[in-house]
């Protein structure tokens, strides 16, 4: 059995690994730890899961995560570089924060306020490369792996296949995205009140400006082998869970409709995550949620010259702690799919 540790047990993404390491055969669960909320029990907090009522949630210090065979960092960005370094060399660290996502420190400094902290192997295993590999070549054995944003899992997923396999530019891409307020995580913020979210839809970090469009751009241009340019817009959703990317980008002239089809079939035919859907039929949130898997459409418009693509994940799962989960199991050799491979919950 792997002994794993939760840091920041207490939140959205920590609470929801602990769900997923419950239901892994492999897993024992160790530490959890907390900020603020150090001292309490988890089921204060995480009253869903049962099992874990009566565990107490520990400070996070180098003490309470050593000895662990694997450790998940849910922390807010900012504390995975001091929290990871004190770790043993040989223990699997996977961060759900965005501290070591980046590659290039430019794009870290022009989109986040803290000091750069260099880059882990990114845990995206479905994600098409140029070349004909995948972001699971990455993976296997490695000891230092980031988990990706939510959005860039969904938005890559959804436009990678066609930039792999070059019949889509990357030079005009166009995102939308409605994320749940899960996204957002646990702690107070006035915009998240049910009364501003209820019923209504609002856009938020406009104009190029949100975060995660640096991590799109270094996933896509991983796929295309080239530059890519991306205009990223998310919007705040009145649902507690779910992303839904809606992208659309230029097909390279002589692209038929078959030719997109097939780039995309291809892409995820052996996938247990990724589903292309079948024509005519389209992702919604409600598909994925409290699941792993990722649904994708996609087709051409012919008039404009683009295709659309629209993937849904839920945000918490593979957008975070599924992909986390999934990160551990290739990280120590176990099928990728071990533990995750239930379904989600409908209406
Ligand atoms: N929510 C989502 O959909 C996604 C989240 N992520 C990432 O996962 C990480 C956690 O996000 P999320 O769960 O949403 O956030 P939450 O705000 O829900 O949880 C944050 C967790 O970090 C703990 N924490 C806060 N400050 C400290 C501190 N100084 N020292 C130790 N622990 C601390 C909190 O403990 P306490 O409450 O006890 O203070 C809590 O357990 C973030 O980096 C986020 O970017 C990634 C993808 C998607
Ligand atoms: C709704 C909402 O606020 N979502 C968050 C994204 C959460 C996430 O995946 O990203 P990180 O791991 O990079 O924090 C945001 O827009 O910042």
């Amino acid at each position: 059995m792997l002994k794993v540790a939760v840091a920041g047990a207490s939140g959205y993404a920590g609470g929801e690994a602990l769900r997923w390491l419950l239901a892994h055969p492999e897993v024992e669960i160790g530490a959890v730890t907390a900020g603020g909320n150090a001292g309490t029990t988890l089921g204060t907090i995480h009253p869903h899961l049962r099992s874990l009522a009566d565990r107490v949630l520990l400070e996070t210090t180098p003490d309470t995560l050593s000895g662990h065979d694997v450790v998940i960092l849910a922390l807010p960005h900012g504390h995975s570089a001091s929290v990871s370094s004190v770790l043993a060399a040989d223990a699997v660290v996977i961060d759900c924060g965005a501290d070591f996502r980046l590659r290039s420190e430019s794009a870290w400094t022009t989109f986040y306020d803290t000091a750069y902290a260099g880059s882990w192997a990114y845990g995206l295993p479905e994600l098409p490369l140029a070349g004909g590999g995948r972001g699971r070549d990455d993976l296997a054995g490695t000891r230092r792996i980031a988990v990706p944003g939510c959005y860039p899992t969904a938005v890559s997923l959804a436009l990678a296949p066609g930039l792999a396999a070059g019949v889509v530019e990357g030079d005009d891409v166009v995102v939308v995205a409605a994320s749940g307020t899960s996204g957002a995580g646990k702690a107070l913020k006035p915009h998240l009140l049910a009364s501003e979210v209820m019923g209504s839809m609002s856009p938020y970090g406009v104009g190029g400006t949100h975060r995660h469009t640096p991590e799109i751009e270094q996933n896509l241009e991983a796929a295309a082998g080239a530059p890519v340019r991306v205009s990223f817009t998310p919007t705040l959703a009145p649902m507690p869970r779910g992303i839904l990317a809606t992208c659309t980008a230029r097909v390279v002239p002589g692209t038929s409709a078959a030719d997109v089809r097939e780039a995309w079939r291809a892409a995820y035919a052996d996938e247990a995550f990724v589903h292309l859907l079948e024509p005519g039929t389209w992702p919604a949130t409600a598909h994925v949620v409290g699941s792993n898997h990722v649904v994708v459409q996609v087709v051409l418009d012919e008039r404009a010259g683009r295709v659309v693509a629209v993937a849904a994940v839920d945000n918490l799962a593979k957008g975070t702690a599924g992909a986390a989960v999934q990160c551990l199991n290739l990280a120590v050799g176990l099928p990728e799919s071990t533990g995750l491979l239930g379904s989600g919950v409908a209406p």
